[in-house]
């Protein structure tokens, strides 16, 4: 097993200012120099990755020599390598919060194991609580980092490091991190002012605890191939080399490679992986691609994938659920950033659920069924929608529709993207608030999810949407006017003065009295209708709206106006009124009005 190196990649999140970059440089010089001063030969600091990127080797830990698949490379083309099996720890730096963001879905798949650096003198911070929240949807692992150290009172040092593990643990209580190791480090003890030759403290029990902590993960060659490329550059006689993560698939030499964003395809014409040759790469490794002809100034970062196997698409159609430290509804026509694949666009959203009949439907993530009809939602249906958002008919229609409280077991949205967005199929969706002010104690991330169909035409609103079946469920309520027969009534109140009724004929209609009544066509000018009862009014519905009729016609008789005032408000008692429902496609352009058999 000689020479064999094995790559792992560890995410470094935080909060501004938490000491990430000072973590990384620290883990990467006390590995340099603890683990390969033995190893003269191996002093290199691993491939100079891009900003942001840096790696360490230990030797592989036994635990995990066995794990092994027999095929990882073993690097024998440039002679071997002498020594043990090592360890790559490829250290993800994620700087600012944005690009946080997009380093992490881009790295979803290949980041093995997330460590939180905290300031040990400010605690959880909005940040921090921010990256907890992509760990738990992205990665698997997690290690708390307890940094600057130093900066603790001496006699109060062990107390305070005590105190904020607790604090920590507590936190991590409710997460799918619960338990995890939290380990206290100065990373650079003294801060920028203090001598390089400051050593940093606690780093070689990290890389202990890291190696302990690190599992191999199954990686699987099969699958398109895609690389996340985060450098790019020319060798004189060489070609263009590109250097990343894959993220999924595997590589083999000659094969054909895409640059989506600029459309062309480049045959690979050689590869390295820990600066050797070798023929072949799969899901998780490290790997530089030389091709010849591309002018490296044309891509910094970005993806590489097999041909056409990325898709561009102008909508798309996600799972959603909901972030529960996002404060606020998530609503429809809200703009929100949406990170997808490698990019964040801002995307408007159309929230739907499915029919209320399938609410407890088993969700479903990686396809999206056209044959069903969905709900339209006015904004995402979750429990701790606020007391009363549900208590009004006006507040109901405002919250969602037909939920009585209840939530589905999986929400749906429509995101319409305001440039076209290049992805993989299936990519996690991440939608967020960037633009909110950071300095305010809230969660920026609003919802998670899964792509699990893009629109790729550009006329999507004409060619694709009308096949998706969201519908919005409409009630009116009027009212019964006076009989004009047993077979027919004129009602009113159920349109506007201006409504174009006869687009409404036809449509059922319930009485209060239990009858069905279909609407027969227009009456008057002033929004009244005329009613076809084809089972013909009860005796009991007769009684109740005949009387009504009686008074009304004594009262324009002449009586007095006391008397007519009771006979008013014996009719508004008597009432009966008039329900009319119906669904209505959001997508059907025709508007139909369709009510079930
Ligand atoms: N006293 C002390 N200062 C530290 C320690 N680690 C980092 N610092 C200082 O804290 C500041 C921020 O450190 P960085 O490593 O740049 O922090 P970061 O988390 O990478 O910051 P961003 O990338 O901007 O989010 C710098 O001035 C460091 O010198 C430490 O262990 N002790
Ligand atoms: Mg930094």
């Amino acid at each position: 097993m000689a020479g064999v190196r094995v790559n792992v990649n560890v995410g470094v999140l935080g909060h501004i200012d938490s000491g990430k970059t000072a973590l990384a440089r620290a883990l990467s010089t006390t590995a340099s120099t603890a683990a390969f001063d033995k190893q003269p030969q191996s002093r290199e600091r691993g491939i100079t990755l891009d900003l942001g990127f840096s790696c360490f080797s230990v030797p592989l830990p036994a635990r995990l020599r066995s794990a092994l698949p027999a095929s990882r490379p073993a690097a024998p083309e440039a002679g071997p390598e002498p020594g043990e099996p090592q360890l790559q720890v490829t250290l993800v730096d994620c700087p600012g919060h944005a690009s946080l963001i997009r380093t992490i879905i881009g790295g979803a798949q290949i980041i093995d194991l997330m460590m939180l650096v905290i300031d040990v003198t400010k605690g959880m911070q909005t940040q921090s609580a921010e990256c907890l929240v992509i760990g738990q949807i992205a990665c698997q692992k997690l290690i708390v980092v307890l940094n600057k150290t130093d900066l603790l009172a001496e006699g109060k040092k062990q107390a305070t490091i005590d105190k904020m593990t607790k604090k920590m643990q507590k936190t991590l209580e409710n997460t799918k991190f619960r338990g995890a190791p939290i380990i206290p480090v100065a990373a650079k003890p003294g801060g920028p002012e203090a001598p390089e030759t400051e050593a940093p403290q606690g780093i070689s029990e990290l890389i202990e605890l890291l190696t302990s902590q690190i599992s191999i993960p199954t990686r699987d060659p099969s699958g398109p191939f895609l690389m996340s490329v985060d450098h790019c550059f020319s060798i004189k006689g060489q070609g263009t080399v590109m250097t990343g993560t894959i993220l999924s698939g595997s590589i083999g030499l000659g094969d054909n490679v895409e640059i989506p964003a600029l459309k062309v395809v480049k045959k690979v014409k050689s590869m390295q992986m820990f600066h050797m040759p070798v023929t072949s790469a799969m899901q998780g490794d490290r790997l530089g691609i030389c091709v010849t002809q591309f002018d490296p100034k044309l891509l910094e970062r970005g993806l590489v994938c097999a041909p056409e196997s990325l898709h561009t698409v102008y909508a798309a159609i996600i799972s959603v659920e909901k972030i529960s430290y996002f404060r606020g509804p998530l609503q429809t026509k809200a703009k929100f950033h949406i990170t997808v694949g490698h990019e964040t666009v801002m995307g408007r959203l159309m929230f739907f659920s499915p029919a209320p009949d399938n609410f407890d439907h088993e969700p479903v993530l990686n396809t999206f069924d056209f044959s069903q009809e969905y709900l339209f939602q006015e904004q995402y249906l979750c429990k701790d929608l606020e007391p009363g958002a549900t208590g009004s008919d006006q507040a109901t229609e405002k919250a969602g529709q037909a939920t009585e409280g209840l939530c589905p077991r999986q929400q749906w949205a429509l995101v319409e993207f305001e440039k076209p967005v290049t992805c993989p199929r299936l990519c996690l969706v991440i939608g967020s608030r960037l633009d909110a002010d950071i300095h305010t104690n809230m969660c920026r991330l609003a919802f998670h999810g899964v792509l699990l169909h893009g629109l790729e035409d550009k006329n999507y609103t004409e060619s694709l949407l009308p096949k998706l079946r969201v519908y919005k469920l409409k009630h009116k309520h009027g009212f019964v006017e006076r009989v004009i027969d047993d077979y027919s009534v004129i009602g009113r109140s159920l349109f506007k003065k201006e409504t174009n009724i006869q687009l409404f004929v036809g449509l059922k209609v319930h009485l209060s009295t239990g009858e069905l009544g279909v609407i027969d066509s227009s009456f008057g000018q002033s929004g009244k209708f005329k009613i076809n009862i084809p089972g013909g009014l009860g005796p009991e519905s007769k009684k109740i709206l005949t009387p009504a009729l009686k008074k009304r016609s004594r009262a324009s008789k002449g009586e007095m106006a006391k008397q007519e005032e009771g006979a008013e408000r014996q009719e508004s008692a008597q009432h009966v009124s008039l329900s009319l429902s119906f669904k209505r496609y959001v997508f059907d352009t025709h508007k139909h009005m369709v009510q079930s058999p």
